[in-house]
C-alpha cells in the first residue's frame, strides 16, 4: 500500500473521519462508510461533516457513501471506526462484501459478554489471518488530529510488513505512525485508558487537583500494565504511544468524551442523564465492565475498572470511589 492507496473507513463518527484527512493528506483516495444518509450527503457533496467536526472542510479526495457494496469497491484496505459494543452487528452485516485486503481497527473497546479485543472480534467474523489484521492507537484525540495538529501513533500488526504498509499509507504531514507487532497490547492499551480517563474526570468532577489525578493516571498505567502483561502483550508498547501516550492525552484533556463522561458523574450525574446529553461515544462507561470481567478471569486485580464499573452502573458514587482507592489494603508499588 504506497501512497495513492484506496481506502474504505467505515464509520462516519468523528474519529472515522478525522482518520480520513490523515489518509487524504497523504495521498490516498478515501470512501467512508456512513450510517445516516445525510451525513454521506454532507461530506460528498459540501465536503463537511457538522455534526460530528464542525468548522472542519474535508479534502476533495474524500467522499462517502450508504452502500457498503459501493464503499470497498477497489479498496486496498478497510478502516473500521464505528463504536465496539455494536461493530460484531455491524461487520456481519458488511462481511459478505468484503475483499481480502488488510483490515485495520481503530476501536478502543472490548466486548461485553465475549471479552474479545476489536482484532478478536474481525478474525471471527471473517475468519481472516493475523496477516490482514492491524490496529491504529496511540494519543489522537479527534478534533486535533483534523486541524493538523501534530500527533504520532502505533500501527499494529502480527505481520510487521503489513504494518509496515499500512503505515505508508498514513503518514502525513502531521501524523507520525509507528509500527508494532504487539495488537494485544496496544488495543488493551487503547481500551484501559478510557476507563481509566472516567476515574480521572470524576476526580475532576469532584474538584480535586493535579496530585490526585496524577496518582489515578500511574495507578491507570500499573493496573493497565498488569492485565496487558497477564495476557501477553510487550510491557513497553505500555510505555509508549498506545499505552502512557493515549493515557495522558485522554486524562489530561477536556475534549476527552471518557474524561468528559468521568467529570458528569463526579458532579453528580446519572448515566443516563450523561447518555441522554451526548450521541456520542464514550468506550469505556461499556468497557469498564468487560476489562474488569477479564481482569477477573484472568486473576489479575482491577480496582479502578471494578470501581468506575460500581458508579456507572448506579451503586456507588465518585466520591465512595475516590475514598475507595485511598482506603485499600496497602502494598508495595511493584505489587
Ligand atoms: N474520537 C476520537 O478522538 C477517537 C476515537 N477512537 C475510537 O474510535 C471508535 C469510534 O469513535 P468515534 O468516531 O469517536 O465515535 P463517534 O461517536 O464520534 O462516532 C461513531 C460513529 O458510529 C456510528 N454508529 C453509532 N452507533 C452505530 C451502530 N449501532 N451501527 C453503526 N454505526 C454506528 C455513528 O453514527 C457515528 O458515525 C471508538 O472505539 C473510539 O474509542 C479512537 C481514537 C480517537
Ligand atoms: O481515543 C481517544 C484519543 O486518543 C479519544 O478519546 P475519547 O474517546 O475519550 O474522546
Amino acid at each position: 500500500m504506497s501512497p495513492s492507496s484506496k481506502v474504505a473507513v467505515f464509520g462516519a463518527g468523528s474519529w472515522g473521519t478525522a482518520f480520513s484527512i490523515v489518509l487524504a493528506d497523504a495521498g490516498n483516495d478515501v470512501t467512508i462508510w456512513g450510517r445516516r444518509e445525510e451525513v454521506c450527503e454532507s461530506i460528498r457533496e459540501r465536503h463537511e461533516n457538522p455534526d460530528y467536526l464542525p468548522d472542519v472542510k474535508l479534502p476533495e479526495a474524500i467522499t462517502a457513501t450508504h452502500d457498503p457494496e459501493r464503499a470497498v469497491h477497489d479498496a486496498d484496505a478497510i478502516v473500521f471506526a464505528v463504536p465496539s459494543q455494536s461493530f460484531r452487528e455491524n461487520l456481519t452485516e458488511w462481511a459478505p462484501v468484503l475483499p481480502e485486503v488488510p483490515m485495520i481497527s481503530l476501536m478502543k473497546g472490548v466486548e461485553l459478554g465475549s471479552l474479545k479485543r476489536m482484532s478478536e472480534v474481525i478474525a471471527e467474523v471473517t475468519g481472516a489471518g493475523d496477516d490482514r489484521i492491524a490496529v491504529v492507537s496511540g494519543p489522537n484525540l479527534s478534533r486535533e488530529i483534523a486541524n493538523r495538529e501534530p500527533a504520532a501513533s502505533v500501527v499494529a500488526c502480527a505481520d510487521e510488513s503489513v504494518a509496515r504498509r499500512i503505515q505508508d499509507m498514513c503518514h502525513s504531514t502531521a501524523f507520525r505512525p509507528y509500527t508494532s507487532v504487539d495488537v494485544l497490547g496496544c488495543e488493551l492499551g487503547g481500551a484501559y485508558k478510557n476507563v481509566v480517563g472516567i476515574a480521572v474526570g470524576m476526580a475532576v468532577g469532584l474538584g480535586f487537583g493535579d496530585n490526585t489525578t496524577a496518582s489515578v493516571i500511574t495507578r491507570g498505567l500499573a493496573e493497565t500494565a498488569r492485565l496487558a502483561t497477564a495476557l501477553g502483550a510487550n510491557p513497553l508498547t505500555l510505555m509508549g504511544l498506545a499505552g502512557l501516550g493515549d493515557l495522558v492525552a485522554t486524562c489530561s484533556s477536556p475534549l476527552s468524551r471518557n474524561r468528559t463522561f468521568g467529570e458528569k458523574l463526579g458532579r453528580g450525574m446519572t448515566t443516563d442523564d450523561i447518555y441522554a446529553s451526548t450521541r456520542q461515544v464514550a468506550e469505556g462507561a461499556k468497557s469498564c465492565a468487560s476489562l474488569h470481567a477479564l481482569a477477573k478471569h484472568t486473576g489479575v486485580d482491577a480496582p479502578i475498572a471494578e470501581h468506575v464499573e460500581e458508579v456507572v452502573a448506579g451503586r456507588s458514587t465518585a466520591a465512595d470511589m475516590m475514598q475507595a482507592f485511598i482506603d485499600r489494603d496497602t502494598k508495595a508499588e511493584t505489587d
